[in-house]
């Protein structure tokens, strides 16, 4: 994925292609493919198809998931395999339409023939079907040179990491040990993560529950429950009743290292969806204030805040410009959950990590340079700030925090878990993130 313009061009499924056929998922996915070429994100992507076709059943929606998501994770190979198949790139979407289908090859092998066949029915309603012969014989060939195209692939540097090349170099410096590993955890399927709401129901009653409704569940250290198997949160008892909430176990360490206490003045000062702040609430009677600059995501706070049954002070504003939202009563306890360039979640947001460019991280650090230090401000003497990012770059990370805490002599680092910068690296439990705890001088 170059620069390309950034472009909406949602492709809408031709209606001849029966909607619970391997075609039609195929040539939506494409759509959706195409539409991260064009630069938009896959979440946006999908807001657009949903509203377009609301009724979509869920078993044709998870087909289309399936392949957009998977295609996603392993594009850096489609592309190096179609750049040895075709002279030319296809026009969008029948491009897309052969990325998807060869990850459809590459995952289920045992179907190829359908998976051809069905591709090509598909390449057959896409610009007047002109390139259905081409598609056709692309993946043909590319069935014909499985052996040599694997090994070619597995040659190349962004074909076998499936990341972009700048990110992999970025890596293997900052990570001489680790990179293979985290890049490798990119590219697996998350798990899906549960909290327990302490306030409503206990781990042991929900462990209970979930043996009753015959869904496998393990939990980690931290108290997080990893299901064997994802299911629709529906299907997840007490989950209406507020007893459960969705959240990787790398974003729960946040609460958890916060250190709060009942009474204390709590802000969380980029809140949205509002996960660490409900977090937080559970754990302690804190009088909390959840801020973020994006008045559509502070709605989902509020909608996160009635479902668990907690209360907080809800507000759309930039912390950064004080004027607009602070009443000059200082926190006992801040947590900065920093935009990031979200490297450490890219298993759960594969289009990130081909949407992103290399410049990005140093816009991401001055930002968080600038909260960190408006924060600061607000910091009660003798409180304590947490800085988190989903990230795995140290600009974002270890180096911001090593910068802050060298501009600041009222600023003193405390460990956590022993360690002053606590990175979690992205594994099979968890995603990847960082965490710094700042105490200001009393
Ligand atoms: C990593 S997300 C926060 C996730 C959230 N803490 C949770 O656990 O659900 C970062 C958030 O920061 C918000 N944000 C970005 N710049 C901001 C600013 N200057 N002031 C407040 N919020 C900001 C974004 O809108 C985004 O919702």
């Amino acid at each position: 994925m170059t620069d390309q313009p950034r472009s909406r061009r949602l492709v809408a499924a031709p209606s001849r292609l029966p909607e619970d056929s391997l075609a039609y998922a195929l040539v939506t996915a494409a759509g959706l493919i195409a539409d991260v070429v064009g630069g938009l994100t896959l979440t946006d992507a999908l807001a657009t198809l949903w509203a377009r076709r609301p009724d979509t059943p869920p078993g044709v929606r998870g087909a289309i998931l399936d392949l957009a998501y998977g295609t996603l994770r392993d594009y850096g190979r489609q592309d190096f395999i179609l750049d040895q198949l075709l002279q030319n790139p296809l026009p969008e979407p029948v491009q897309s339409l052969l990325r998807v289908a060869l990850h459809r090859l590459d995952t289920r092998p045992d179907t190829a023939h359908t998976t051809v066949d069905q591709a090509v029915e598909a390449a057959a309603t896409l610009l007047e079907g002109k390139f259905k012969g081409v598609a056709n014989g692309v993946l043909r060939n590319a069935l014909r040179q499985a052996t040599e195209l694997r090994a070619a692939a597995d040659a190349d540097m962004v074909a076998e990491h499936r990341h972009p090349p700048w990110w992999i170099r970025r890596l293997k410096t900052q990570y001489p040990k680790d990179w293979r590993a985290i890049l490798v955890a990119g590219n697996t399927h998350p798990p899906m993560a549960l909290r327990v709401n302490s306030l409503r129901s206990s781990r042991d009653e929900v462990l209970e529950s979930f043996a009753d409704a015959n869904l496998p569940v393990r939990v980690l250290a931290n108290g997080t429950l990893i299901l064997e198997k994802p299911v629709p949160v529906g299907r997840l008892p007490g989950f209406a009743e507020g007893c459960l909430s969705v959240q990787d176990a790398g974003a729960q360490f946040a609460a958890q290292h916060l250190d709060v206490d009942d009474g204390q003045r709590v802000l969380d000062a980029c809140a949205a969806p509002g996960s660490k702040t409900c977090h937080i609430l559970e754990l302690a009677d804190v009088e909390l204030t959840a801020l973020d600059t994006d008045a559509s995501r502070t709605r989902r706070i509020s909608e996160n805040l009635t479902r668990l049954g907690l209360s907080a002070t809800v507000k759309a504003a930039d912390c950064r410009n004080l004027d607009a939202w602070w009443d000059g009563r200082p926190f006992d306890r801040i947590l900065a959950d920093v935009p990031c360039s979200a490297s450490g979640v890219v298993r759960r947001n594969p289009d990130i990590k081909w949407l992103r460019r290399g410049g990005d991280i140093a816009r991401f650090a001055s930002q968080q340079a600038e909260i960190l230090e408006a924060l600061w401000r607000v910091l009660a003497p003798g409180g304590k700030m947490l800085y988190a990012t989903c990230s795995v770059f140290a600009e974002e990370n270890g180096e911001q925090i090593a910068a802050f805490a060298a501009r600041h002599p009222d600023c003193r680092r405390l460990p956590i878990g022993g360690q002053l910068d606590c990175q979690y690296l992205p594994c099979t439990d968890h995603d990847g993130f960082f965490y710094a705890l700042l105490e200001k001088a009393a």
